[in-house]
């Protein structure tokens, strides 16, 4: 098991905030500072090579600092003895240092960009293993997760950190070198005197209590507005893309959606700048406070070398060390708010791995029937959608899909068709009462197994944007590389023709997003998307209304095609056109998520009922 997957196990923290827009409290922040090792372990992971070469090289930067004021003060001082005794003017000693001074700067160069480009390669790694790692993840979660907008903002949150997570890995590894350094200079400062250390924290701790207050309330403002953002960038994709153009223009959309965006838009620049001013005239205290913290040690110095109790050489060694101590620890205590900001959102990252889906492999799991036997039966199912808890959206189902069976599902648009086949699918579990595949509960199968034996075309398939080949090959995308499997099933669902016609036949790109690629009508992409049901060779079938934009010729021959090679197998038919219903064994009315009627069109319309009425009144329309 990878740490990845055993990421949970590390991060039992308090779940950061997701929709509520209150501040976190200090405990919640401190507690996220207990993210961090677990990040940092995630980066060795990524590759312990590269992390270790990056400590190793830090490690030795950070003696340099001293080293280089050290050789300063010593240069100094020999300079001074040479112009104070010009009996000895022996240079040799002062250019040696000089020497060694130059060579330690062109060592120092090159470890900074050492570091430099194993920070950027490290990064580029960690984002792309974290992004691989989210898809992987978002691929196990349920459908109803997928439906929920507190779900949407913890996978936004999480997408957005996989990138920015590789500048807190600088951080963190550039604090930890600059403590050492810090470490190093402090000994110096101390052998001299260690008041001015003290000197030192009380000028620099107001900085950082600002700091960490600022980033907090920027956390908490960036937090809030998840859900506003999410809108922002699906008014900026609404507004300027391919797939929406169309409508945009014929309903002069354009300023509606402009308009909208810049409402929000100012509205979050408009909170930000509250924030940013009274965090630069804060800074701005805070700087001035530091500056005379470190103007009275500095005094102090020079006092002391008027004195003549310390060296020329010394004064520029300590204010030297002093100015670099106070850079440094105001750099370290300020990036260490930053990085418990950092662990802040890092706390987002984690929360989505910790999302468990609730449909899971079950050990102890039936054996998927082969070949089914009995068939589907729904006992009482009732479901309510997640997000729409008040709402039945279909209640007291009671009917069997017999092995082989071919069953259309007819209502009103809302009646709960779609609905049905995705319990069939186990997209969800039934609310209420279950479904029983021979005989036991569909909860018993693996729903891997399940799906794998089911082919289901819904009314709104993706029409991908990749090959013919990979568009027909996505309905059993281990044999994308059979050919000749991929053209026997574009043969059945009629797409052959389609794909003859393009430039570059099966190879041919599709959709408009890539370069070269060519659009197909409504009718061409359902010809494909129906090659993907044949590609399955599914032992249960459905079709949900696969024929909507069909012509008539071409949804003739595709249901007398679907009759000949789905003989002997089950299928579902969605569709609201009678002459193709007519051509199941029966067929199931649906109204208001209720069975109302049953049976075969000869029976259901000797019962006169809705379908008869329904039946009659299309039909009509024909003549
Ligand atoms: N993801 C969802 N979240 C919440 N409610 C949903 C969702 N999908 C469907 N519904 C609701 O469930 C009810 C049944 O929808 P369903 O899609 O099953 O109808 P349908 O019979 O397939 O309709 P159509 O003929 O228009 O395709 C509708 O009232 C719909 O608003």
């Amino acid at each position: 098991m990878s740490f990845w997957s055993r990421i949970k196990n590390f991060t039992r923290l308090t779940s950061a905030k997701s929709a509520d827009k209150s501040p976190l409290s200090l405990k919640e922040r401190v507690n996220a500072l207990k993210n961090i090792p677990a990040f940092l372990k995630l980066i060795w992971q990524t590759n312990a090579a590269l992390a270790a070469g990056n400590i190793f090289l830090r490690l030795i930067r950070s003696a340099i600092p001293l080293a280089t004021l050290y050789i300063a003060k010593l240069i100094i001082d020999e300079v001074i003895r040479i112009t104070q005794s010009p009996d000895d003017v022996n240079t040799s000693y002062l250019l040696s240092l000089v020497a060694l001074e130059f060579g330690l700067a062109i060592f120092s160069d090159i470890l900074n960009r050492g570091t430099a480009l194993l920070d950027s390669l490290l990064g580029d790694l960690f984002a792309n293993k974290s992004s691989v790692e989210l898809m992987k993840h978002a691929a196990t979660l349920d459908m109803a997760q997928f439906e929920d907008s507190v779900f949407y903002d913890k996978l936004e949150r999480a997408r957005r950190q996989t990138l920015s997570r590789t500048i807190l890995m600088s951080q963190v590894l550039g604090q930890m070198q600059d403590i050492i350094t810090m470490g190093f200079l402090a000994v110096g400062l101390i052998a001299f005197n260690p008041w001015l250390i003290l000197l030192l924290l009380v000028a620099v701790i107001p900085a950082f209590l600002g700091e960490s207050h600022f980033n907090e309330r920027s956390y908490s403002l960036v937090h809030s507005w998840t859900p506003e953002r999410r809108e922002l960038d699906y008014l900026r994709l609404t507004g300027a893309s391919d797939e929406t153009a169309k409508e945009i223009k014929i309903f002069g959309l354009a300023d509606f959606l402009i308009n909208r965006f810049q409402e929000l838009s100012d509205k979050f620049y408009n909170d930000n700048k509250k924030l940013a001013l009274r965090r630069a005239a804060w800074g701005s205290v805070f700087a001035a406070l530091g500056s005379i913290g470190y103007y009275g040690a500095y005094l102090y110095i020079i006092y002391q070398t008027i004195n003549g109790q310390i060296s020329i050489g010394q004064l520029t060694f300590l204010s030297g060390s002093f100015a670099r101590l106070r850079g440094l620890l105001e750099g370290i205590l300020n990036r260490f708010s930053s990085i418990a900001e950092g662990a802040l959102y890092l706390q987002d990252f984690f929360d989505f791995f910790q999302l468990t889906p609730h449909i899971k492999t079950n050990p102890q799991s039936r054996p998927f029937p082969q070949p089914i036997r009995h068939g589907f039966t729904f006992d009482n199912v009732g479901f309510k959608y997640a997000n729409s808890p008040d709402k039945w959206a279909i209640r007291h189902l009671n009917f069997t899909l017999a092995a082989g069976e071919k069953l259309a599902l007819v209502g009103e648009n809302g009646a709960g068709k779609t609905t049905l086949v995705k319990l069939l699918a186990r997209l969800y579990d039934p609310s209420e009462g279950r479904i029983l595949l021979d005989g036991y509960d569909l909860r018993e199968y693996n729903p891997e197994d399940l799906r794998k034996e089911i082919g289901v075309i819904f009314q709104d398939f993706v029409r991908f944007q990749m090959t013919a080949s990979n568009n027909i090959a996505v309905g059993r995308i281990e044999e994308k590389e059979n050919l000749s499997r991929i053209q026997t099933s574009a043969a059945q669902s009629l797409a052959d023709s389609v794909i003859q016609k393009l430039p570059g036949g099966y190879d041919q790109m599709i959709g408009r997003r890539f370069a070269k690629g060519v659009e197909l009508s409504g009718g061409e992409w359902q010809k494909m998307a129906l090659g993907r049901a044949y590609m399955r060779n599914a032992q249960l079938l459905i079709l949900d209304e696969p024929t909507a934009a069909l012509d008539a010729r071409a949804e003739h021959e595709v249901f007398q095609r679907f009759a000949e090679l789905t003989h002997g197998k089950t299928a579902v038919l969605i569709s609201h056109r009678f002459s193709t219903v007519r051509m199941a064994d029966r067929i199931l009315v649906i109204e208001n998520g209720q069975l109302l009627e049953i049976g075969s069109h000869i029976e259901l319309l000797a019962k006169d009922g809705r379908y008869a009425e329904l039946f009659r009144l299309q039909a009509k329309g024909y003549q």
